[in-house]
């Protein structure tokens, strides 16, 4: 499913000519008007969160009409009204602006498709030496305009959104919808072995189904078709998918009647059955081929089940039965430099990775479990595995199993669609790639199955010598596939997948080692992407520093990327409009594309291009001559980044009031810094835990509560509290941060401690946080992810850290930079966790008094 999309209720309206932008689709803008350059200044380069803009159609650019009140237009055209069609006219609902002394009209069309700008690239004209910017926007979804006015240079729009609401989210679940697009999918391929018969290309159709989400399937097939406009202008009208799924098979079966996908068929059975005996497919598997192929030739080309028959066939006649890449002798010395180039720190992860290699050069039919890379988002997880493949000289791809609900989608779907694994293995083209099963443990049941046996099925290597895919209806040898996978926890992986797995863990990183990665790995690679070198800029590392603390809070380093790639696409703006700026360099000439380079001869103000699919970054660098590189200062990170999202003083805030701890926690974003407030309201002793918890973690807060009250009623612990402060009152305990899901025993301590702030009105010290389980006894026991938990305490700026003493132990895995800021206090129960956590000690009654 696509991801959601919030959008704001106003878009800046870029002006693209009879262009029409459909969601899910990459598109390349040249623009050069002065009002779509200051557009792009004002709505992209310096704003850099949301780079939201609108896009709507305009139905032939403008008409000379005699009408009062309309705004001028930047484009050339003729009159709509004049020249449309009937057809044109009913899709195309415009709006009309103008001025008096104008005569021109924009007939915008009123539904449109917000985009968000991914990339900025700017270029100066060589003979006038004005500043273009190249933008490429994502389409994200429709909407429809309530009003449009001119705000400035540029046009804005009061909009609805259409698509991706709720309502549309759940339809794409719905049955008939999941029907629409099987048949699509069918049609889809047999367009695409039609395309193959008569070696032509589909402008990458052929990926579609099996990488697009379902709600923009329909949407990129149109656009990468050579629909007409009016085709293109009727998608964006059709809000409801399901229209859309079958206008897109409608176009479809237009195409293969084109191609002649009807005709000439004793040709291409003849073509199918040369493909077939090329293929490779072992003896039992051929039988089965040719049974179905002499079926096909005592067909009818119009007979029900010809076409789908015809490409299943031409299914098997692609899959790579026997292609290989050809494994190469490994190198150690040199895979172990690259190892070290490539990837910064993590040394255990990178010998163990090492030894993998290293045991596979040994014994190349050895069976090894799959190393499963577990950590928080961002830690390198996928760049390790894509590095396994290439150290190997396997190709590589990756299937994510967040998305998958359904046996079916790892297994396939009976006449019609092969499953991810299969599908995958047909676009890779060899029969031994190394493919990444990315976020293994977010695999989910459902009432229609659970791919959990179907991915133990693939894991097994006694099993997936014959692995059954139920669309190819035969088996299929997955033996020489290296299966790599990730997940962010081991916790929710299933058992039997786990036993076959061997787990790697790769842990968060600490402020240094995250200085070194951006200033080893990340800044070069930005600088690259953004067509920039360090002729231009520079970040220094006590930037990198400030941009660490203010605003990132993560485990990882992916917002560490996004953050230095805004300071790159800003930088880029600057450096191109300094004075000193000369024109484009022939280098930088040859690298435009040669599409966008024939209109560039055109003069026109705007150019568009779809792009199938990754758009390769132009080195702009070149075109420039700067005297100094730009030094991005802390001044400038304020300008592009906004004010710091993070500041030191966020502890002391929260703990202001008593009845606040804080807590270390783990969650799939590793460890987590959690303020655990509780709140006692006149009740009936009820306890109420709100936040995004698991069961675990509300079974903990009863057993802090029980402890408490026990603490006060039996062993009258407490001298200051009084029973009444808790008798005849509802207890509240509240887990804010986000929609950060959360389960662990880990809160019990911090639980209590909140609890004992509550009702002794102390207030908790804020450089000290804890984490530990304990018993109704108030034993504190041992709990997981000390590491994570310690570099969150760390990303806090915490000082202390108290946790079980038999947690000690795991410590010593923490780099020692780590540690010598902190000071850690082990504590046995957890009557020495609030010796702790307040200031000045906390007032217990002594054993002795009992
Ligand atoms: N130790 C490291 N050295 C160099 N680069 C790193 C290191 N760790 C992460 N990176 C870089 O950080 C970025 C994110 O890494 P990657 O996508 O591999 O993380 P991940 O753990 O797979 O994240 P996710 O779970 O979100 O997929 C990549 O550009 C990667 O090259």
């Amino acid at each position: 499913m696509a991801e959601s999309v919030k959008l704001p209720d106003r878009l800046a309206i870029l002006y693209c000519g009879n262009t029409v932008l459909l969601p899910g689709v990459l598109f390349r803008i040249r623009c050069a008007s002065p009002s779509s350059v200051s557009l792009v200044e004002q709505e992209l380069c310096q704003r850099e969160e949301k780079g939201l803009i609108g896009i709507l159609p305009v139905c032939d650019a403008v008409a000379e009409v005699p009408s009062a009140g309309t705004m001028p237009s930047s484009g050339t055209g003729t009159n709509l009204g004049e020249r449309s069609s009937e057809n044109q006219k009913e899709t195309s609902d415009s709006h009309k602006h103008g001025s008096e002394n104008q005569q021109e009209v924009i007939h915008w069309h009123n539904t449109g498709v917000a985009a968000q700008a991914l990339q900025v690239s700017i270029e100066v004209e060589k003979t006038s030496g004005r500043v273009i910017y190249l933008v490429v926007f994502k389409g994200l979804c429709r909407f429809s305009v309530r009003e449009l006015s001119k705000r400035g240079p540029y046009y804005t729009a009061w909009i609805t959104p259409l698509d991706m609401t709720k309502a549309g989210k759940d339809e794409v679940t719905a049955a008939d919808i999941i029907e629409f697009s099987r048949k699509f999918k069918v049609t889809a391929m047999e367009l695409i072995s039609v395309l193959e018969e008569r070696q032509k290309t589909g402008g990458g159709i052929e990926v579609l189904p099996g990488t697009v989400p379902m709600c923009t399937l329909a949407d990129i097939f149109v656009a990468r078709s050579e629909s007409s406009f009016e085709e293109q202008v009727s998608m964006l009208d059709s809000v409801d998918l399901k229209v859309r799924f079958s206008k897109a098979t409608e176009l479809m079966r237009a195409l293969m009647e084109e191609f002649g996908g009807n005709d000439g068929d004793d040709y291409d059975v003849a073509a199918l059955e040369r493909r077939m005996q090329d293929a490779g497919m072992p003896a039992d598997i051929w039988k089965h081929a040719r049974r179905g192929l002499r079926g096909l030739k005592k067909m009818q080309p119009l007979q029900s089940g010809y076409d789908s028959l015809r490409v299943y066939l031409g299914f098997l006649a692609d899959l790579p039965w026997q292609k290989a890449s050809e494994e190469w002798e490994l190198d150690l010395k040199a895979v172990k430099e690259r190892l070290d180039n490539e990837h910064y720190g993590l040394v255990k992860v990178k010998q163990q990775i090492f030894e993998y290699l290293a045991a596979r050069k040994l014994k190349l039919d050895a069976r090894r479990p799959v190393l499963c890379f577990v950590g928080p988002p961002g830690v390198g997880k996928t760049s390790f595995a894509s590095f396994i493949a290439a150290s190997l000289g396997r190709k590589f791809i990756s299937i994510s199993l967040g998305v998958v609900k359904d046996e079916a989608d790892i297994r396939g779907h009976r006449g019609t669609s092969p499953g991810l694994l299969i599908d995958g293995l047909k676009r890779v083209g060899v029969c031994n790639p190394v493919i990444l099963l990315d976020e293994i443990d977010k695999a989910r049941s459902d009432v229609r199955g659970d791919p959990a046996y179907a991915l133990l099925e693939v894991l097994d290597p006694e099993w997936n010598k014959t692995f059954n895919d139920c669309y190819l209806n035969v088996p299929f040898d997955l033996s020489k596939v290296i299966f790599v996978a990730t997940a962010n926890t081991v916790q929710s992986i299933r058992p039997p997948l786990l036993d076959r797995m061997e787990v790697i863990e790769v842990p968060g990183y600490t402020p240094a080692e995250k200085v070194r990665i951006a200033m080893r790995h990340l800044i070069p690679r930005v600088l690259e992407q953004h067509g920039l070198s360090f002729d231009f800029l520079q970040i220094p590392e006590a930037t990198v520093k400030l941009v660490i603390q203010r605003y990132t809070r993560e485990a990882g380093v992916c917002d560490l990327e996004r953050n230095l790639a805004a300071l790159a696409r800003a930088a880029a703006v600057r450096v191109a409009e300094q004075d000193h700026a000369v024109p484009l360099s022939k280098y930088v000439r040859q690298l435009v594309s040669p599409l966008l380079d024939g209109r560039l001869a055109g003069e026109g103000e705007m150019e568009t291009e779809v792009i199938p699919s990754k758009v390769d970054n132009h080195d702009i660098s070149n075109a420039f001559r700067v005297s100094s590189p730009f030094i991005v200062d802390e001044a400038m990170l304020e300008k592009v980044l906004g004010p710091p999202r993070y500041g030191d003083r966020e502890a002391a805030d929260r703990v202001a009031n008593a009845g606040v701890s804080i807590g270390l926690v783990r969650t799939l974003f590793g460890g987590e810094v959690q303020f655990v407030q509780a709140d006692a309201l006149v009740g009936k002793g009820d306890l109420h835990v709100t936040g995004q918890l698991g069961d675990v973690i509300k079974e903990s807060a009863q057993i802090a509560l029980s402890w408490v009250k026990l603490s006060l009623v039996w062993i009258c612990l407490f001298p200051n509290i009084e029973i009444n402060l808790i008798q005849g009152r509802d207890i509240h305990i509240h887990f804010p941060a986000g929609a950060v899901p959360k389960d662990a025993p880990s809160a019990a301590v911090t639980l209590v401690t909140a609890l004992v702030s509550l009702f002794s009105q102390r207030r908790v010290r804020a450089d000290t946080a804890m984490t530990g389980e304990m018993t109704l006894m108030g034993l504190l026991l041992p709990v997981g992810g000390i590491i994570d938990k310690v570099l969150a305490a760390c990303r806090y700026g915490i000082k202390r850290v108290i946790l079980p003493d038999r947690n000690l132990k795991d410590l010593v895995q923490v780099p020692s930079d780590v540690l010598s800021n902190l000071e850690i206090l082990p504590a046995k129960r957890m009557e020495d966790v609030l010796e702790q956590a307040f200031e000045g000690g906390f007032p217990l009654r002594q054993h002795s008094e009992f």
